[in-house]
């Protein structure tokens, strides 16, 4: 039996821009999408147990599923399957929730994710991340981005990533103003589904002046949704983000700041303007895996 625990970080996941593109046949939408993950976010931790087990712990914890409805576990098990072969034995795990629920920052897809390279490592398999990226997108198209948690351009519903090498480091504060918003509500809000793609983006570009040139084509379903986006953009710009944007579906928006302290500040000044909100000051992660 494996001894020692295995934690992996499940950052939050940032679509800086998101362009809806088109759709196939059976619904979904294909996307064209610049992803950055943050310092900021949940922790899972595999240990080794007699039998299964989970727990989740942390701020957010009451919000998500205990029973098999937890990506976690249909990672766990999706993971199992596709190694029949290997000894993939009881396993605890334990989920450590600080991201908001239902937020347009991945957080299950990226916890799902995390429980995907924790057993591969605990178990041993030697998956790859190719071969992660591919048994998690069946559980969701945010997963293949998450697997990866390093900047990409994603495109197609998810499944296509493409790494941004030397990608600028951002100074990022999350603003969530306390609504969960169900992403197929927001798909399903969507008027315009073939909008112009994605500008080229190469990490030498200015990447301020290609964020103006770009969109979240979710934002305005969004906002149809959950009237209070509108208002968390206008705390992020009020508070001196340079840049601010929804994310994913929403609800959740960020702010770009010019360096830590200044994200700090901001972040320190929207809590206390909105108590009930969720309020977080972080970076962009760049580990590169494999
Ligand atoms: C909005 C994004 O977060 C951007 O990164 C993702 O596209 C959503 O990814 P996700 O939450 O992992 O989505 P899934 O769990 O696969 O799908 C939830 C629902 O969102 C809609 N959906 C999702 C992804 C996509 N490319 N087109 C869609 O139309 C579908 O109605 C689907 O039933
Ligand atoms: N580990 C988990 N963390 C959060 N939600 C989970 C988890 N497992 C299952 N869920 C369910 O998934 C739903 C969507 O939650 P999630 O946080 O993944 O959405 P999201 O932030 O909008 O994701 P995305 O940005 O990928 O659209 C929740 O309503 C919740 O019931």
């Amino acid at each position: 039996m494996q001894r020692f625990s295995v934690a992996e970080h499940a950052p939050a996941k940032i679509n800086l821009a998101l362009h809806v593109v088109g759709r196939r046949d059976d619904g979904y939408h294909l996307l064209e999408s610049l992803v950055v993950f943050t310092a900021f976010g949940d922790r899972i931790v595999v240990s080794p147990a007699e039998e299964d087990s989970f727990v989740v712990r942390g701020h957010f914890a009451a919000h998500v599923p205990l029973d098999d409805g937890n990506l976690v576990l249909r990672a766990r098990d999706a993971l199992r399957a596709a190694f029949p072969e290997q000894s993939a034995g009881p396993v605890a795990i334990e989920l450590e929730k600080h991201l908001p629920a239902a937020s347009g920052i991945g957080g299950g897809s990226s916890d799902a994710a995390a429980t995907l390279r924790a057993l591969d490592r605990f178990w041993n398999l030697g998956a790859g991340e190719a071969r992660l990226q591919a048994l998690g997108l069946p559980l969701g198209a945010d997963l293949p981005m998450c697997v990866a948690a390093r900047p990409l351009i994603a495109a197609g519903i998810g499944e296509h990533t493409q790494m941004l090498d030397a990608f600028p480091p951002l100074h990022i504060v999350l603003v969530n103003p306390g609504v969960a918003v169900g992403t197929p509500d927001v798909f399903r809000a969507l008027t315009q589904r073939d909008n112009p793609p994605l500008p080229p983006f190469d990490t030498a570009d200015a990447l301020q002046d290609w964020l103006h040139r770009t969109r979240n084509d979710l934002e305005q379903p969004a906002r149809s949704v959950a009237a209070e986006i509108g208002e968390t953009l206008d705390a992020l710009k009020d508070h001196g983000a340079g840049f601010a944007r929804m994310s994913g579906s929403g609800a959740t928006c960020f702010g770009l700041f010019t360096d830590a302290a200044a994200a700090e500040a901001a972040a320190a000044g929207i809590a206390e303007a909105w108590p009930y909100w969720f309020v977080a000051a972080t970076q962009t992660l760049h580990k590169d895996r494999d």
